[in-house]
């Protein structure tokens, strides 16, 4: 599949092939890899309304930021934008018309690359979301969406509630499980829907049900990845199970089994998807269009298939383990 993006600031369609010569998916690597400090004198300082976060509600890479920001109460604190879900040859797009899209309300730009360029008039790279983006200096932070999160989450302390997703003590493992489901699972899908052979796609989607059936042991007695608490590799894990059963399962191949005949996946995916504030920043229609329309070369007619029709919102049994969501996420259902 060819790939368009950024070459010295110019915008190249067909710009290189997505596979390698085996056939296999290649992701570029993200160019924007500044941090934001708890620190008043930092480059990028922690501050209420000064950063923004423009967005897909169709990205996995992009919804964690969004799960991130509700966890973490930092809706008033970090402004989001839209983009259209479909993406097109001239990249990602503001089309305030459409529905659950938004103008872009900081810079004005119809396209999502001008941000790119603005922040660097040289740039080279693929236009992708997230990016989180500095009003001040008028640049992006970064792009990298578990840079991102990790920013949310651990940056913006008296901005935040304190519903840590990152705690001490856990660091290290939840830094190894990030890991371990981002090439399997995250990526994994990716790997199987963009493989260019059959060798390809069977390694891929091989490795990804493995990981799934792993995980899925874990989550037996135990109700987070990390264990009874709540952290941001579940977020990891979770917008990419949110996503499979309506788009990989199909649109990717990925049909071993579905995430709903996973008992404790299954169970696990409700649990969080019921969190206060996390069902608000799940689009099924964004989600379903962007995939089945954008990959023409995977779905030439652009039909957008309509099922399974989950029912995220039912009853979980999640509650029999121990641990639980922090008290600052569920104290907000009062409030809400
Ligand atoms: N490593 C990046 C990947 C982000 C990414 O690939 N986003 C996709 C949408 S799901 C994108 O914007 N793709 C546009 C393109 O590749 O041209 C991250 O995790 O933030």
């Amino acid at each position: 599949m060819a790939v368009n993006q950024l070459i010295d600031g110019e915008w190249v369609t067909d710009a290189y092939e997505s596979t390698n010569d085996d056939g296999e998916f290649d992701r570029q690597e993200t160019s924007f890899r500044d941090w934001i400090e708890p620190d008043p004198d930092a480059e990028f300082p922690a501050e209420a309304g000064r950063y923004h976060l423009y967005v897909s509600l169709a990205c996995p890479w992009a919804h964690r930021t969004l799960v991130t920001r509700a966890l973490r109460g930092l809706e008033d604190v970090i402004s989001v934008d839209i983009v259209d879900p479909y993406r097109a040859e001239d990249g990602w797009q503001f089309t305030p018309e459409r529905e659950g899209a938004t103008p872009d309300m900081v810079n004005g730009f119809d396209y999502l690359r001008e941000a790119y360029v603005a922040a660097d008039p040289e740039v080279t790279g693929r236009v992708t979301v997230p990016v989180l983006w500095d009003t001040e200096q008028d640049t992006i932070v970064n792009n990298e969406s578990a840079e991102i999160m990790r920013m949310l989450d651990t940056a913006f302390g008296e901005f935040a509630n304190d519903a840590t997703l990152y705690p001490d003590g856990h660091r290290d493992e939840i830094d190894e499980t990030i890991d371990a489901v981002y090439e399997p699972i995250n990526n994994g899908v990716y790997r199987a829907g963009f493989a260019g052979t059959q060798d390809a796609y069977e390694n891929a989607v091989a490795e990804l049900f493995d990981a799934l059936d792993h995980w899925e042991d874990v989550l037996a007695d135990q109700r987070y990845l990390c264990g009874d608490v709540l952290t941001e590799a579940d977020i990891c894990l979770f917008t990419t199970l949110i996503r499979f059963d309506d788009v990989y399962h199909t649109h990717f191949k990925c049909n071993v089994r579905k995430i709903a005949e996973y008992p404790n996946l299954w169970n696990y995916l409700k649990e969080l998807y019921q969190l206060p504030g996390v069902a608000a920043t799940v689009n099924m229609d964004h989600i379903t269009e962007h995939y089945y329309e954008t990959h023409t070369d995977l779905n030439p007619k652009r039909i957008v298939a309509v099922g399974p029709n989950h029912d995220f919102g039912a009853e979980h049994d999640r509650e029999r383990l121990a641990g639980g969501p922090p008290q600052s996420v569920t104290a907000r259902a009062a409030d809400d």
